[in-house]
């Protein structure tokens, strides 16, 4: 890590204060990056591979992205990006360290992958979702037929669903694919500008394949959308293939601008009927349709990159936070005490709250993605040998976690760009670039609200079943229906007796609302009509279960955590204020359910403050622990060794405005102006 620290007054304070904070760390760091990455092993591993790439200087960029035109920072991007898969290729050692297959899934997904290439990969939507559509969506053959030479990057696939007209509405997309027995293939077709594909990444000009989803029309029947591999340009010289199907880019977007998101029209495009991807459904040589065991399994794809969704956000997040802590430890302004020197802005209470909660919230993510990722292997596990009970459980966990990730990850990055005030907006603070990043997974893979209906009618139904007394899944067995109870007493605010009033708001805002939801149908409303009066009220249920899911694994986590009492004692701490941010946050749901007193509510209250003092200490130390390379930070504000002021002034001489005192615009235009009158 690069610690040169330049010599000046400035850079000697800035450098004590980072310093001074380090020397107040209370527990062992590395056993807390050894916790985040899943023991020391996997600390040394991911180390090294950060350490093989990073002294690559092919990965060095010759300018900021900013600087670059659209098509430039497309193909600088690529070019890093190819370069990463070449390295993995040709590299045993490498490939050694990351695992031979799913490894460079996992290396361009990692922090380094993501840092790598800075403002979107054109190559994610091959590693994240067509390698995975085929895997999940593929029979054995069509597997034998693509997997090689995807993994090998001979095709470069994306996955096309969303069009111009709809994206939410899986059902409702027009593309379709009509089988013709004559000839043995599908026909697909765009037959409105509505039907144009629309947003996929990768889809403008770097895929030469994609899995396109159409209405799977056979023997005059329509079967819903299915997943179909289609060949979009020229093996040799990758042109779109004249006259049949037709891609581009959409444009500039808020971020992710390297991605290249496309679009795709058909024009009656003719594939063989063996590209339909054929493991839960089928249509033989003379058009007979199969049916899959259960229509949603067409879907599949999506619950997988749910899931890694939350992984992503949880770096995003960690990096925007290391970033704003740090900055706060050497940034010192205005006066706590009148007279006396200017405070680092980390001893504000205020921005302590801003930042130790979201701290919290890394580990928060971090450990329900790891529960939600194993459910995920349990559950496609047992789907292997036919057993579908616990899908619809998956589909509510991964619908949830990712809109809570997404959506706690993308505010928890804003609040770090306000708290680094007027730097965070620089360019150079990586902040912005992070923020871009983050909220695009608000709305990508399913818009949060949509999927928080989705976990609200999993609840409901969940709901209705307790109330005929049958038993519930796990993730949701508490949702009885319970008498209002006394609330805990003041005496009982442990841990698990907060979780525990987490199971009681919720269990009692899923009956509030499911009441109103009947009596909506009672009084004569079409269930459909019913729903969507409810539909606030609903989305609230999914976003405190969910939240009540985070808190219970985070505590189970910490519990478990192979450590030493020193840093069970600070994880323990920062669980305690996750629960203690989100029940104060929402008081009301824990007060009109009777789960928690005003008087308990006052001592939650005065436990906050002692809590973010508590932790104030620690919290440089902690995001140390997050142990993310200054490349992979990428900020002027937030490197390891504290220098700020030195670093912005070294970024904004770069600026090409700077290469020449008097630009040339002001010829052009600017003099003219002030000249006129003369
Ligand atoms: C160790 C860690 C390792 C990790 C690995 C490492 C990997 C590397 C990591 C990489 C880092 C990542 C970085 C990202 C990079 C950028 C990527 C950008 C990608 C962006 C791609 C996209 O953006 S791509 C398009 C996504 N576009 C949607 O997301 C549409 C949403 N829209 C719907 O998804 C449907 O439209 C919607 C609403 C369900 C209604 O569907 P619908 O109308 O058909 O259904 P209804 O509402 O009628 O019914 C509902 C009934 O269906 C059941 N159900 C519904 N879905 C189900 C399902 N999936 N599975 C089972 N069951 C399902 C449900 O449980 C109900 O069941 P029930 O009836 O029993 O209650
Ligand atoms: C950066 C980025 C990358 C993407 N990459 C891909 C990709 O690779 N492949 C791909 O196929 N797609 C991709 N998408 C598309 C993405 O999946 C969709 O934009 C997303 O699913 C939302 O759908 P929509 O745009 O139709 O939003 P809309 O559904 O039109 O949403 C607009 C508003 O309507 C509300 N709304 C819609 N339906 C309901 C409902 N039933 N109940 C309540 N409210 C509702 C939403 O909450 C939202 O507020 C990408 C999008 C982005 C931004």
């Amino acid at each position: 890590m690069a610690r040169v620290v330049e010599a000046s007054a400035v850079a000697r304070r800035c450098v004590a204060d980072i310093t001074a904070e380090r020397a107040k760390c209370s527990f062992p760091q590395h056993e807390v990056t050894a916790v985040l990455d899943g023991g020391e092993d996997k600390t040394q591993q991911r180390r090294k591979i950060e350490e093989l790439f990073l002294s690559d200087p092919e990965f060095l960029d010759a300018v900021r992205p900013e600087y670059l035109s659209h098509e430039d920072r497309y193909a600088n991007e690529l070019r890093k990006a190819c370069h990463m898969i070449g390295k993995f290729n040709n590299d045993e050692e490498i490939q050694q360290l990351v695992g031979q297959m799913e490894g460079i899934r996992t290396l361009m997904g990692s922090g380094l992958g993501v840092a790598l290439t800075k403002d979107g990969n054109p190559l994610a939507l091959h590693f994240v979702m067509f390698l995975p559509a085929i895997m999940g969506q593929g029979t054995v053959e069509q597997q034998g037929e693509w997997m090689g030479r995807a993994w090998t990057g001979e095709i470069i696939g994306t996955y096309a669903q969303t069009e111009l007209g709809h994206g939410t509405f899986l059902r409702g997309l027009e593309t379709t694919a009509t089988y013709d027995p004559a000839s043995q293939e599908f026909v697909l077709h765009s037959p409105t500008i509505t039907a144009t594909k629309w947003w996929p990444g990768g889809l403008g000009k770097t895929a030469s394949h994609a899995v396109v989803m159409a209405q799977l029309y056979t023997q005059g029947q329509c079967h819903g959308p299915h997943p179909f591999i289609v060949q979009l340009r020229h093996q040799d010289t990758h042109c779109s293939l004249p006259g049949e199907s037709h891609a581009g880019e959409i444009g500039p977007r808020l971020g992710m601008n390297t991605n290249d998101n496309g679009f795709l029209r058909f024009t009656h495009h003719r594939i063989p009927r063996t590209h339909l991807l054929m493991k839960h459904s089928q249509v033989l040589e003379d058009g007979t349709y199969i049916k899959p065991h259960n229509n949603k399994l067409a879907y599949g794809t999506m619950v997988f990159v749910r899931v890694a969704i939350c992984f992503d956000a949880y770096r995003q997040l960690q990096r925007a936070v290391t970033i704003a802590t740090r900055y706060s430890a050497v940034r010192r302004q205005s006066e706590l005490v009148p007279g006396q020197p200017e405070p680092q802005i980390l001893e504000y209470q205020t921005q302590q709250y801003k930042l130790l909660p979201l701290i919290a919230t890394v580990f928060g993510i971090h450990f329900s993605a790891r529960s939600v990722w194993d459910t995920y292997n349990e559950v496609t596990g047992s789907m292997q040998e036919g057993n579908l009970d616990r899908l619809p459980e998956l589909h509510a966990l991964s619908c949830g976690l990712k809109a809570l990730s997404s959506s706690d990850a993308a505010g928890g990055v804003e609040t770090c760009r306000l708290a680094c005030g007027g730097h965070g907006y620089l360019a150079s603070s990586n902040l912005p670039r992070i923020y871009t990043t983050t909220t695009a997974a608000i709305t990508y893979e399913g818009e949060n609200t949509v999927l928080w209906l989705q976990v609200a009618r999993y609840l409901i139904k969940s709901y209705r079943e307790a109330c005929k007394g049958h038993t519930l899944r796990q993730s949701v067995s508490y949702l009885t229906p319970q008498p209002a109870s006394s609330s805990a007493s003041p005496s009982n605010l442990s841990n698990h007796a907060l979780v525990k009033a987490f199971r009681r708001a919720v269990s009692h805002l899923v009956a509030e609302a499911a009441a109103r939801l009947q009596k909506g149908c009672d009084a004569g409303m079409i269930f459909e009509h019913a729903w969507n009066s409810c539909s606030v009220q609903l989305a609230r249920c999914a976003q405190v279960h969910t939240r009540y899911f985070t808190c219970e694994k985070f505590l189970s986590g910490v519990e478990r955590a192979e450590v030493s009492e020193a840093t069970r004692g600070v994880l323990t701490r920062l669980c305690r204020l996750y629960l203690v941010f989100h029940i104060t946050n929402n008081q009301g749901d824990f007060l009109r359910s009777g789960a928690l007193s005003p008087q308990d509510m006052s001592a939650l209250e005065g436990e906050l403050a002692a809590l973010l003092a508590a932790l104030r200490p620690d919290a440089v130390p902690l995001v140390d622990a997050f142990d993310i390379h200054d490349r992979i930070l990428d900020s002027t504000l937030g490197c390891w060794d504290g220098n700020v002021y030195h670093r912005m002034v070294e970024e904004a001489e770069k600026s090409p405005l700077n290469q020449k005192d008097v630009p040339d615009a002001y010829h052009k235009y600017l003099r003219p102006l002030m000249k006129a009158n003369l």
